[in-house]
């Protein structure tokens, strides 16, 4: 997903261009573009080569076309290397691994020009549970470069392993005295709003993606995530999930149960996202809301 030196523009272009919108079968508000085609390419090429036995689920399916050999990925973070792995996660069997990829997550806001919504996840769970989460935010501080502003950095990549450590963003909790949620901009329903409604909320932020809401939990800008819809799949909750435990946070169904990401899993998450970031009190948002939305939700 990341381009080389300097050529955003081209081929932000490039990709918008190449988008071919096609609407999958899921739904004319299920857009799939050129980009999430490549990029899921791209990273399942990367990923089986280095763990064959690991079982691995695309949100674009199963890709078996070649892809050119510049595009595999095989070097890894030294900093995270030299990281202690945690004690229950030292003696795992391949096997028992599977990784949930969302080439590009926010796929609606990206053919809207949204670019900083764009998020790229990689989730590994083991057995049933969410362990590790890598999201990756291409286009972090694009619209300030775009802008003639100065920028450190292009993208960025934050991460996070459950009872092992996080990276890549300083963990922050919400302000207090307030209550901030953030939601879908693009997939609203009146059980999505019923919910928000429920939780009188003193702002709600819309904006896309499962990984650009969980990012704005982990850096302190919400207090919570709801989406009372059965539109997120395990991709889209995976990595985000475990990135939020690793800070101290909460991910679950309206019902308060947790997703589980074994191979067989079916894999929407009808339950619906309820995430709250470390010192939120989760219980609290599920008692809130009603049971309608609730039985909107089985
Ligand atoms: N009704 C839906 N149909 C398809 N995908 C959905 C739906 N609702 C949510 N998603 C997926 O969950 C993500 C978070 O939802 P939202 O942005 O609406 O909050 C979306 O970016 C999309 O992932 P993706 O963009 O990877 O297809
Ligand atoms: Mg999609
Ligand atoms: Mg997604
Ligand atoms: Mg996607």
């Amino acid at each position: 997903m990341k381009p080389r030196s300097g050529d955003w523009a081209v081929t932000i272009d490039f990709l918008q261009e190449a988008a071919s919108l096609s609407n999958s079968s899921n739904g004319k508000n299920d857009l799939q573009t050129e980009a999430d085609r490549s990029a899921q390419r791209c990273i399942l090429a990367s990923l089986s080569q280095q763990f064959p036995e690991v079982t691995i689920i695309g949100e674009e399916g199963p890709s078996f076309c070649e892809v050119p050999s510049d595009w595999v990925v095989t070097d890894s973070d030294p900093e995270v290397l030299k990281m202690a792995c945690p004690a229950y996660l030292q003696n795992i069997d391949d096997k028992d691994v599977v990784i949930w990829v969302d080439p590009l997550d926010g796929t609606s806001e990206y053919t809207q020009g949204l670019l900083e919504h764009v998020t790229v996840l990689i989730g590994v769970a083991v057995g049933d549970r969410a362990v590790g989460g890598v999201i990756h935010q291409p286009y972090y501080n694009y619209k300030r470069q775009r802008e003639g502003g100065e920028v450190e950095e292009m993208g960025r990549t934050l991460w996070g392993i459950v009872g092992g450590g996080v990276g890549g963003f300083v963990p922050t909790s919400a302000p207090e005295g307030c209550r901030i949620l953030t939601t879908t901009r693009s997939h609203s329903t009146p059980v999505v709003q019923a919910a928000l409604d429920a939780l009188q909320p003193d702002e709600v932020i819309r904006v896309g993606g499962a990984g650009h809401k969980v990012m704005m939990l982990i850096e302190g800008k919400a207090h919570a995530y709801v989406f009372a819809s059965k539109g997120c799949k395990k991709w889209d909750t995976c990595a985000p999930e475990a990135v939020l435990i690793a800070t101290g946070g909460r991910l679950t169904d309206l019902h308060g149960d947790s997703y589980k990401y074994h191979k067989d899993i079916p894999h929407p998450n009808t339950g619906g996202v309820l995430a709250t970031g470390r010192g939120q009190d989760h219980d609290w948002y599920l008692a809130k809301l009603p049971d309608a939305v609730r039985q909107a939700l089985v």
